[in-house]
């Protein structure tokens, strides 16, 4: 089975708006949020221009992984436009280069500075998370299905990021309107089924997304539905947000830190079950290659292969799991997903056009509504292939 690969060379197409819209903005708030020298901007803007108008060249020779990403497809694409190699490669290459340009990898006194760190750092600090978790205090506190439930929708709504624990501990539970495939009886059904086994979690997002993923893992410790999860998360600053190592700590430290005491318990179980090694956060270079997961290399493969569930936060995962086409959304989720090394639960807001696993009624009045619902960020989905 097989659907075009999308690419970013089809104007007015959401992944060209990534390109000739998003990046120039972002390009600009990054070389605002730090005082980088002459050097950093220029190569900086120079990236923007050569990735808007000008041909992919390589990474330098004497980067660490200049090797690894001849070997991930950019041979075939050096030298022409970008908009000509497969959107997820170009994105994903868009991020490698940018930690190029602002001296990330290379000695000297940029080397292992976030370039989205004053984003990330702001939005942990913001009211907006001081009121998540005041929020945390309403949800109940025994493990009940009505908290599982509600962590769960927290931790799916916050791929969106204006909706958490707040909205959850009012509604009790799903914004189920906006849910366009819910399989999440199988997720809690399986997982009371494997009682006690490894969980890993494919995280996305720092900050409102993450606070409420490390949420979820604390309730499927301590109430016995996994034995251990395992959180993986990315190995080096990545479209902007997602999660690195930094990030977990901060994160756990804001909970521990909170003047609410259901946040700080909860922020004390994390820290103790990483002590334990109940709670293991881990990374792989794969986490930030430009390929999907079907391609993923056997080593990693392994570390999923017997875990009772692997839980994908977010929209980029998405993409990587069912890979970045234009499927028919009428395809079957379990189709495109059985490649993964166990069973797997997507935990998505659509924010780019793959969809998959959703009913012909439901798309027909999706699209009949008029509004660009796979991108707008407003429906997400629940799916879940129990590899049976
Ligand atoms: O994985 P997330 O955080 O849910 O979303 C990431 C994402 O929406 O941002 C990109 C635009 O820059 C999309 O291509 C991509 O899928």
């Amino acid at each position: 089975m097989t659907a075009p690969v999308i690419r970013s060379d089809v104007p007015g197409s959401f992944a060209w708006g990534v390109f000739h819209d998003r990046h120039p903005k972002l390009i600009q708030q990054v070389i605002d949020a730090l005082p980088y020298g002459p050097g950093e901007r220029a190569a900086v803007e120079d990236l923007l221009a050569e990735s808007i108008s000008g041909a992919l060249q390589p990474l330098s020779t004497s980067a660490h992984d200049h090797q690894q990403w001849v070997e991930w497809g950019g041979e075939g694409l050096h030298g022409r436009p970008w908009g000509e190699a497969p959107f997820l490669w170009a994105e994903s290459y868009f991020y490698r280069r940018l930690l190029e340009a602002t001296g990330y990898f290379r000695p000297g006194t940029w080397q292992g500075i976030d370039p989205f760190a004053p984003f990330k750092d702001a939005e942990l600090a913001g009211a907006a998370v001081d009121a998540e978790l005041v929020a945390l205090g309403d949800l109940p506190s025994e493990f009940t299905d009505k908290r599982a439930i509600a962590l769960l929708s927290s931790a799916l709504w916050g791929n969106r990021a204006d909706l958490s624990f707040q909205i959850t501990a009012e509604a009790g539970g799903s914004i189920a309107s906006d849910l366009v495939a819910d399989d999440s009886e199988s997720l809690w059904a399986e997982l009371e089924r494997a009682q006690g086994g490894r969980v890993c979690i494919i995280a996305d997002n720092a900050g409102r997304e993450l606070l409420p993923d490390l949420v979820l893992v604390d309730h499927l410790l301590a109430s016995g539905l996994a034995a251990q999860v395992v959180v993986y998360v990315k190995p080096q600053p990545y479209y902007v947000s997602d999660a690195t190592m930094a990030d977990v700590l901060a994160t756990v430290e804001r909970l521990r830190t909170a003047t609410t005491a259901a946040a700080g318990t909860i922020g004390e179980r994390l820290w103790r079950a990483m002590n334990s090694g109940a709670l293991v956060v881990r990374t792989h270079p794969f986490f930030c290659a430009p390929l999907p997961f079907h391609d993923m290399p056997a080593d990693l493969r392994s570390e999923f292969a017997g875990a009772a569930m692997t839980i994908l936060k977010g929209d980029l995962n998405y993409r990587r799991l069912v890979g970045d086409q234009l499927w028919p959304p009428t395809t079957a989720f379990t189709e495109l997903a059985s490649h993964f090394p166990s069973a797997v639960t997507a935990l998505r807001t659509l924010k780019s056009d793959v969809i998959v696993g959703v009913d012909a009624a439901v798309v027909a009045q999706l699209d009949n509504a008029g509004t660009p619902w796979r991108t707008n960020g407003r429906h997400a989905v629940i799916q879940v292939d129990l590899r049976r």
